[in-house]
């Protein structure tokens, strides 16, 4: 039997538990913050704190990968145990890696991620399109295969990515909407939501595309990059109803106490559904 899809999990986890995804990204400054020291122990420490106040609660807590990569091999460990009890507490695992290669190593990091026996195994990853959409096909497939998730970057939340995403492609198109719709054809015809989702930032504004990809919208940039919920409907319109904010160091700075991260990620919940409610 093929598993059930991304697309339809990650649905029912934002209907039952709200959209919010929280990035678990241990940054030095917000080590020193909790007490901890930037060290093996204090990544080990303040991922296990993250995980076991929110993996029961929140739809989607996405990692960022670079974060435990700066340890080595032992971060890497506290990030494979991460993962599993995170999933194992329901929440859907998003790895923000945003991997990008040509096809032949996309499809190395695609086992990493995308295959069902792998130590990494997430039911998502981020990825970049920039080598060419197609370069993507190794992990598209992979995560065909294994009913995960690629969130694919279009209009990131940087303000640096413009100079890339909005040039024109031959067919005067955006690079960004060029991507946008390779991602809206993957998602055609699934129901209730496509697997493969868009990145987006938050903090565009009004993102000056179109979105309507049957796809998830990851909206980072809330709160540190300065965005609120109140944003959502202006930059995301219509497709509004798809969004999963993203929100790291919002949260994270409420920790290290379990009481205070779970009261973050709440009220930005309700903000959140609030903001959707209204558009
Ligand atoms: O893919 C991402 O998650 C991402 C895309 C993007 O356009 N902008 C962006 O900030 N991110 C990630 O989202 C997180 C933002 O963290 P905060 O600004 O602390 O909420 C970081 O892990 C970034 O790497």
């Amino acid at each position: 039997m093929s598993p059930e899809p991304f697309g339809a999990r990650l649905r029912h986890a934002m209907d039952t538990r709200g959209p919010l995804c929280v990035g678990i990204d241990p940054h030095a400054s917000l080590l020193t913050a909790w007490g901890l020291n930037d060290d093996v122990a204090g990544l080990e420490r303040f991922t296990r704190t993250v995980v076991e106040a929110l993996a029961d609660r929140v739809a989607v807590l996405k990692p960022q990968s670079a974060f435990f990569e700066r340890f080595g091999s032992r971060g890497i460990a506290v990030l494979e145990k991460a993962v599993q009890e995170a999933r194992a507490a329901g929440a859907l695992v998003l790895m923000d890696a945003k991997r990008g290669d040509i096809g032949s190593t996309m499809g190395a990091y695609a086992a990493t991620y995308l295959e069902k026996d792998s130590p990494l195994f997430s039911d998502a990853v981020t990825v970049s399109p920039y080598l060419g959409f197609g370069s993507l096909r190794p992990a598209l497939d992979a995560a065909v295969l294994s009913g995960a998730g690629v969130f694919v970057l279009a209009l990131t939340s940087n303000p640096e990515g413009a100079e890339v995403q909005r040039a024109t492609a031959a067919d005067g198109r955006s690079l960004a909407q060029l991507m946008l719709d390779h991602m809206a054809a993957e998602n055609e015809g699934m129901t209730p939501l496509g697997s493969v989702g868009a990145v987006v930032g938050a903090t565009l504004g009004d993102a000056g595309a179109n979105l309507a990809i049957n796809g998830p919208l990851l909206a980072p940039g809330i709160g540190a990059q300065g965005a609120t919920p109140a944003d959502l409907p202006g930059v995301f319109g219509s497709s509004v109803g798809n969004v999963v904010p993203s929100v790291s160091r919002g949260v994270l700075s409420q920790g290290p106490d379990v009481a205070g991260l779970r009261e973050a990620a709440e009220r930005l919940t309700d903000e959140i559904r609030a903001a959707v409610a209204g558009s």
